[in-house]
């Protein structure tokens, strides 16, 4: 059975979350006629540079607030480009540009009055690889954003607990808080980065492949923790993993060469896309 039919079985199965089977979807609970939640995040005709190479072209789409995204396609086709355009981390790349409008509640995050650095606290971004601060603790990188940014924390420990909790950490660190970030496992330090956005009370999440470097246990605990920040938060996820991308999310992007070819709810990307290019990826022809 290919993983298009595997998919669409299962979509029309309504099978629940297990593991790392492919389910999920049905959690995405509107019909495709209904309306589309708002808009968090419009982007209108972003082209994306590095140097003169065009890296992705004229990118038009609407992220929806309170939803996962998902943002899927070949390796090279411009998915962690286009997120990275999403708190400007894109220009922080020597040579690299962006052209175009990126809208976060009606304000364009590339006008000039935008502060990038305050952007990225509203932002977030967690990264394919773990990456908490080797000479930090537990509790200081929880509490990074605020000691980088220079922000003072009323309570701590507090935030240090409630961070931890929204984790699922909490248990399994609370009496090593002082110790190395990291001494965790690769999956805790996952939840612990995800922790450290947290803290700074971010409205956006940008997840860039945050499971491709951890076990499958850990995979399925952090798509567990994706399922519930989009309770609070607008999430993005770039994933190489089309299970993934259908178990986690609400609405999926398909990138090719650079271009959007799709977007719509992820259980019509994978069970009745419109474009025969995103059929023969769902379906695993290419990629
Ligand atoms: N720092 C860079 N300098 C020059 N070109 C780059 C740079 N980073 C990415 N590119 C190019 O931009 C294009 C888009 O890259 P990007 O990393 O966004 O793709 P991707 O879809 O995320 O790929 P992958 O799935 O392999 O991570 C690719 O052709 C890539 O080679």
């Amino acid at each position: 059975m290919s993983s298009f039919d595997s998919l669409h079985n299962k979509v029309r199965s309504g099978e629940r979350r297990s593991g790392l089977d492919t389910d999920g979807i049905d959690s995405c609970s509107m019909e495709p006629e209904d309306e589309a939640p708002p808009a968090k995040i419009s982007v209108t005709r972003l082209n994306a540079y590095f140097h003169k190479f065009h890296a992705i072209h004229d990118i038009t789409l609407n992220i929806p607030d309170g939803q996962v995204t998902a943002v899927i396609g070949p390796s090279g086709c411009g998915k962690s480009t286009f997120l990275r355009c999403l708190n400007r981390m894109h220009e922080q790349v020597p040579g690299a540009s962006a052209k175009g409008s990126v809208m976060i509640d009606g304000v364009n995050i590339y006008d000039k009055a935008v502060d990038p650095v305050r952007l990225r606290r509203r932002v977030g971004m967690v990264f394919q690889k773990p990456n908490p601060f080797p000479t930090m603790s537990i509790r200081e990188n929880v509490l990074a954003g605020h000691k980088l940014n220079g922000i003072s924390v009323k309570d701590p420990t507090g935030l240090v607990e409630k961070c931890l909790r929204q984790v699922a950490l909490w248990d399994e660190v609370k009496d090593k808080l002082d110790q190395s970030g990291l001494s965790l496992s690769g999956g805790q330090q996952q939840r612990l980065c995800i922790a450290r956005v947290l803290a700074v009370e971010p409205e956006v999440i940008l997840l860039d492949e945050p499971c491709s470097a951890l076990d499958p246990i850990a995979t399925a605990r952090v798509e567990e923790l994706i399922d519930e920040l989009k309770e609070r938060y607008t999430c993005v996820l770039v994933t190489h993993n089309m299970q993934q991308a259908a178990r986690c999310s609400d609405y999926t992007a398909f990138f090719y060469m650079g271009d959007l070819v799709e977007f719509d709810r992820t259980q019509t990307i994978f069970t009745n896309p419109k474009e025969s290019k995103t059929e023969d990826y769902v379906t695993g022809k290419f990629g």
